[in-house]
């Protein structure tokens, strides 16, 4: 394990080890921001009542805590981080980029954000800024409507799974393919980059980097990491992992596993998570089609790409057990369906056998206990809205 400077230990490499500490973002006025006519763009299937997601995001982190879990806030390391000037400062010029603006726009947002506090700063880098929220009187600002952002909201930043993830005791800084959540890794960049607890963490990929989701990143065994290529991960982004993690010795083998360019299957991850050593739980209207296609380290900068195989068995080898055992999403393929949709497969283990899930996904739940599985349900009605369920929300920091 790595040891940073205020001597916390960090690393993953597990998707089921105990979890000591997490990253959760506690939904607040980001998700205000939704309406009807924006929340497609901004990936949201409905309109969230915002205090009930709150209570049952609270829910969320209680039950970790409860079971011994350190959870880290993302606004909390924000302010932290913020509190520096030079991070301030790189936050404000990352913001400013966006070519809406124009250089008048541009001028007097610069004047109103150096001015702000930490805290201030970092609420509007997350909620956003609405035009008629800046008093300007220039061209560009008279000509976009009120409601029009000048800085886009980031309701989604409550699935802190994609917008960073730990390979080892490395952090990776994704780089997200959605235009609504794209600005996400310049805010973990930031906080990895200059909080004082991650100080000596070294960072790998980057979020101007090609496309890769940590909901697509799996941690099947030591040294065995799967990741998922579909609407969000490109071919691109798996090749670039699968190099560096090589590169700096994270793992002996990937598995590049191809998945249906849509929104129900987004990530890895919405089909397929770990609930022990040697089982998932997957959604069976795909199981059996899934396929991987095994990487390895090559001579030089070259990889070694093996032969396209059913995902199980190739899961299987690559960990080198004799099977992967398979609890199924659903009863029927209707119930299945409807379950996966509301991420029944989106479980977060919180140690073997023990994994955290929406209590929504009645069937699911019910196959994961009978197959000997402790399951911790949450409500998830409002959270829920957001297509992403408690895997996606959360990123594992320390796992043993
Ligand atoms: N790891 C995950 N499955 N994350 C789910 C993210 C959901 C989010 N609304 C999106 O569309 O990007």
């Amino acid at each position: 394990m790595a040891e940073n400077v205020d001597q916390r230990p960090v690393g993953v490499r597990s998707e089921v080890g105990r979890l000591r500490t997490v990253l959760l973002h506690r939904p607040g006025p980001e998700l205000r921001r939704l309406t009807p006519r924006n929340n497609d763009a901004l990936l949201f299937d409905g309109i969230p009542w915002v205090s009930r997601a709150r209570d049952e995001h609270d829910a969320f982190a209680a039950v970790l805590r409860a079971r011994g879990v350190e959870v880290l806030h993302l606004e909390q390391l924000l302010i932290e981080t913020l509190a520096q000037p030079t991070a301030a400062a790189d936050a404000i010029d990352g913001v400013l980029t966006d070519l809406r603006l124009g250089d008048q726009l541009r001028r007097q947002l610069r004047d109103q954000l150096v001015q702000l506090g930490p805290e201030e700063l970092s609420g509007v880098l997350i909620a956003g800024l609405r035009n008629d929220e800046l008093r300007s009187t220039g061209l560009v600002s008279s000509l976009l409507a009120a409601e029009d952002f000048l800085i886009d909201p980031l309701p989604n930043l409550l699935f802190t799974r994609d917008s960073s993830v730990w390979v080892g005791d490395r952090v990776a800084i994704t780089s997200l393919a959605m235009p609504a959540r794209q600005r996400e890794t310049q805010l973990t960049e930031l906080i990895y980059a200059f909080h004082p607890r991650f100080e000596s963490v070294p960072r790998l990929h980057g979020w101007a980097r090609e496309h890769l989701e940590g909901g697509d990143v799996l941690a099947l065994a030591p040294g065995v990491l799967a990741v998922g290529v579909g609407e969000r991960t490109t071919p691109a982004g798996a090749e670039r992992f699968a190099r560096t993690v090589f590169d700096h010795g994270l793992a002996e083998q990937l598995l590049v596993v191809p998945i249906d360019q849509n929104r129900a299957t987004m990530h890895l991850d919405t089909i397929c998570t770990m609930v022990d050593v040697d089982a998932v739980v997957m959604y069976p209207n795909v199981a059996d089609r899934l396929s991987a296609i095994p990487v390895r380290p090559g001579e030089g900068r070259e990889l070694i790409i093996g032969e396209r195989a059913p995902f199980l068995e190739a899961a299987a080898t690559a960990m080198g057990i004799d099977r992967l055992r398979v609890i199924a999403t659903g009863l029927d393929p209707v119930t299945a369906e409807r379950e996966q949709w509301d991420d029944g497969n989106n479980t977060l283990a919180i140690e073997p056998r023990v994994a955290v899930a929406y209590e929504r996904n009645v069937e699911t739940n019910a196959r994961l206990e009978a197959a000997g599985i402790e399951v911790i349900t949450l409500a998830g009605s409002e959270l829920g809205s957001g297509r992403g369920g408690p895997r996606c929300m959360s990123c594992p920091i320390l796992r043993d």
